[in-house]
C-alpha cells in the first residue's frame, strides 16, 4: 500500500505540486491525467527519489520512503524512451536484473522465457535492441521492470512515441500483464482514453493539484478530462453523417 500525504514542491518559488495526498492499494493502477507542465513528472521523480519534496510524507507498505535512497526503493521508472543496453540481446536485457541479484541460471532461463512469452516477444529473444520496433523496445523495457517484481512501477507517458494502433495494443498488454503480476503502478498520461484504458483508479493533476475520482462516471463528467466534449463531437459527426451513409 502506498500513502502520499500533503506532498508539496516548489521550483524557484513557483509551486509545482500543492498538497498532494493519495493512497494506492496493492495491484491498483492509478492513471493520472494532466496537461503538459502540470507537475506529473515531478510527482513521479519524488516518488522514485530522483527529486526531493519540500514537505509531506511518503510511505510504502508502512515504510517511510523519504530516507530511502532511489536504488533501495524497489521501484522502476519507465519513460517514453526505453532504456536498454544496446550490446545485449532482448533475452539478456530482461535477464539483467536477475543476474545482478545472482539468481541461479536455471531460474533465470525459466522466468525470462515465461515473461518474454507473456510479452509476445519470444521470437525476438536473440535480437539486439536496434533490430526492434519502438513498441517492441518498450515491451523489453517493461519486461526488464517486471522481472524484478518492483514494489511500485512508475510510468511517465511510456507509449507517447508510438503510433495510435501500437499504443492501443500496448495499453491492452500493459493492463493484462500488470493484472497477472499484481503490479501496483502510477501511470501518467495526457491522453484521457489511455487513462481510462489502463487505470483502475483515476486522477487529474492541474497546476500541481490532484483530484481523485471515485468512479469512471465522475471522471467522464469532469469537463477537464474533455471526454464529454469528445463524445458530443462524435455524436454530432454520427448524426450528420448517417443520412448520407443510408442513401
Ligand atoms: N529542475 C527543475 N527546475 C526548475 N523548474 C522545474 C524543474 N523541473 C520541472 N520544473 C518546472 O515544473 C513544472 C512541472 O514540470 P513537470 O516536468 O513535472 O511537468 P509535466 O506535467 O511532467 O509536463 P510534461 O507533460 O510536459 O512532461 C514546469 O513548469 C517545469 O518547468
Amino acid at each position: 500500500m502506498l500513502t502520499v500525504s500533503h506532498l508539496s514542491k516548489q521550483f524557484n518559488d513557483q509551486p509545482v505540486l500543492r498538497d498532494i495526498s493519495l493512497t494506492l492499494a496493492e495491484g491498483e493502477v492509478l492513471a493520472v491525467l494532466g496537461r503538459s507542465g502540470c507537475g506529473k513528472t515531478t510527482l513521479l521523480k519524488i516518488l522514485a527519489g530522483l527529486e526531493t519534496a519540500d514537505s509531506g510524507t511518503l510511505e510504502l507498505h508502512g515504510q517511510d520512503l523519504l530516507p530511502v535512497p532511489p536504488n533501495e526503493r524497489q521501484m522502476v521508472y519507465l519513460y517514453q524512451e526505453p532504456l536498454l543496453f544496446p550490446h545485449l540481446s532482448v533475452f539478456e536485457n530482461v535477464a539483467f536484473g536477475l543476474r545482478i541479484r545472482k539468481v541461479k541460471e536455471a531460474e533465470i532461463r525459466q522466468r525470462v522465457t515465461e515473461l518474454l512469452a507473456e510479452l509476445e516477444m519470444s521470437e525476438h529473444a536473440r535480437k539486439a535492441p536496434h533490430q526492434l520496433s519502438g513498441g517492441q523496445r518498450q515491451r523489453v523495457s517493461f519486461g526488464r521492470a517486471l522481472i524484478i517484481r518492483p514494489r511500485l512501477l512508475l510510468l511517465d507517458e511510456p507509449f507517447g512515441n508510438l503510433d495510435a494502433q501500437t499504443r492501443a495494443a500496448m495499453q491492452q498488454l500493459f493492463g493484462r500483464v500488470s493484472r497477472q503480476h499484481h503490479i501496483t503502478s502510477i501511470f501518467v498520461t495526457h491522453d484521457s482514453r489511455e487513462a481510462l484504458t489502463v487505470g483502475t483508479r483515476l486522477g487529474y493533476l492541474e497546476r500541481g493539484r490532484l483530484t481523485s475520482f471515485a468512479s469512471v462516471t465522475e471522471f467522464v463528467a469532469d469537463a477537464r478530462t474533455n471526454i464529454a466534449a469528445e463524445l458530443s463531437f462524435w455524436e454530432n459527426i454520427r448524426s450528420t453523417a448517417s443520412p448520407a451513409v443510408a442513401e
